[in-house]
């Protein structure tokens, strides 16, 4: 299990600059109630975005330092002499206000990765934390790259658009984009509406914003964190996904592989209803997968369960052989106390529609039923999340 921290050595205060870096742009760090933090942070006037950057980042820093449950990050910038000075306050809650409705838990904060925090908190995230024109939204990860998560990510999207849903995929994989690939818009480049918000991509039913679509494919992706956020947070709330009228049904995001600043800073910043977990056969790191359940954990972001894939290859005379390993699936929904949602084969129709740019979730084969299956418990779970309290996750010793 994971084990309780350590005893924390040195003041809150400490702890806070220590998470930050100490960096120069640090003004000032106030804790409140020994919990609630306030942070004075230096704004550059004239790269507000760069600034916002900045705060989203610390916040999303803090708000993981122990014993931490509230971050008020103040952003002071001075501008040129004549002009107005600039404070741009922003509070960043560990949960809603008020008391949670009957048969729910709030995370109990500051137990951070004890066997309270890990236990999942309320479904879903206050309702004005939603994004209008956004029902719902499914995040996609895995801990490690490679294991078949982009597949799962675009088939989902495309089983649920298949079923006459309003479908949109958010490829936010920082160090490999891989929807305009397989949704085939690799030469496509969004729109912006008359107000200037960001048009999603459409291609086969399925409405899609890719880092892909903002990014030269040739340059090397080095983007950090706060990077990555800012266009995240541009392609989830200035983009024209739907109208609070008629609303996206979901919208899945397939994130960077890993439990890093981006990934943190999704589960945190983005009002997300529910994960799901990736992984391969393959003896993995338990600790890996882990660390992503306690992370949405500790975000009060339910998992659903596991998905599995690259299962195993089927040959002609039915002989299935396992050719990533066997049961890691398994292993890993026991050890957290999920569902395995599914174990998808290894299947050439897979593979060769992600690389034609046409899920193979939209044809009549085998892939398309186990995706469909895939897409129905998923539906099933998230309407759950609705009446009755998420899953737990419970890590053993
Ligand atoms: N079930 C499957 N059957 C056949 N091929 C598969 C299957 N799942 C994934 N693949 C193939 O494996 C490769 C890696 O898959 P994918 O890009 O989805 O992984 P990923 O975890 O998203 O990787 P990254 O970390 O780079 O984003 C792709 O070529 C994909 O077509």
């Amino acid at each position: 299990m994971f084990r309780r921290k350590q005893r924390q050595s040195g003041s809150l205060e400490d702890r806070i600059r220590a998470a930050l870096g100490n960096p120069d742009w640090l003004q000032g760090v106030r804790v409140q109630d020994n919990e609630r933090v306030t942070l004075i942070l230096d704004g550059d006037p004239e790269d507000l975005e760069a600034s916002e950057a900045r705060r989203i980042e610390a916040e999303a820093r803090v708000m993981n330092v122990a014993g931490v449950t509230e971050v008020r990050a103040m952003l002071t910038a001075e501008r040129a002499a004549g002009s107005t000075p600039q404070s741009n306050a922003h509070t960043h809650t560990a949960s809603s206000t008020g008391e949670p409705k009957p048969g729910h838990r709030r995370v109990s904060k500051g137990a951070r990765l004890s066997d309270d925090a890990i236990t999942q908190g309320q479904p879903g995230q206050p309702t004005t934390d939603r994004i209008p024109g956004i029902s719902r939204i499914l995040v996609v990860a895995s801990a490690k790259g490679g294991v078949g998560k982009s597949t799962v990510a675009v088939n989902l999207a495309a089983a649920f658009a298949k079923l006459g849903l309003k479908t949109g995929l958010l490829d936010a994989d920082i160090y490999g984009p891989s929807a305009p690939t397989m949704l085939g818009t690799g030469d496509a480049s969004p729109e912006t509406d008359a107000a200037g918000k960001l048009i999603p991509v459409e291609a086969h039913g399925i409405r899609s914003l890719s880092i892909g679509y903002l990014s030269d494919p040739d340059a090397p992706m080095i983007w950090r964190g706060p990077i990555v956020m800012s266009a995240i947070t541009q392609m989830l709330n200035d983009a024209a996904w739907g109208t609070p009228e008629d609303p996206l049904d979901l919208l899945i995001i397939d994130t960077p592989p890993g439990t890093g600043d981006a990934q943190l800073a999704i589960a945190q910043k983005v009002p997300v209803t529910a994960a799901v977990l990736v992984t391969t056969p393959q003896e993995v790191a338990l600790a890996d997968v882990r660390r992503g359940a306690a992370m949405f954990a500790k975000t009060a972001v339910p998992v659903l369960g596991v998905v599995e894939t690259m299962s195993w290859f089927e040959d002609p005379a039915g002989n299935r052989h396992h050719l990533m390993g066997q049961g890691g699936g398994k292993t890993i929904a026991e050890a957290l106390g999920l569902p395995l949602l599914a174990e998808l084969p290894i299947l050439n129709e897979i593979r060769e529609g992600g690389d034609m740019g046409r899920p193979a979730a939209l044809g009549d084969g085998p892939s398309a039923k186990l995706f469909h299956e895939l897409s129905r418990s998923v539906a099933l779970n998230l309407d759950s999340l609705q009446t009755k309290a998420p899953p737990r996750i419970i890590f053993e010793d």
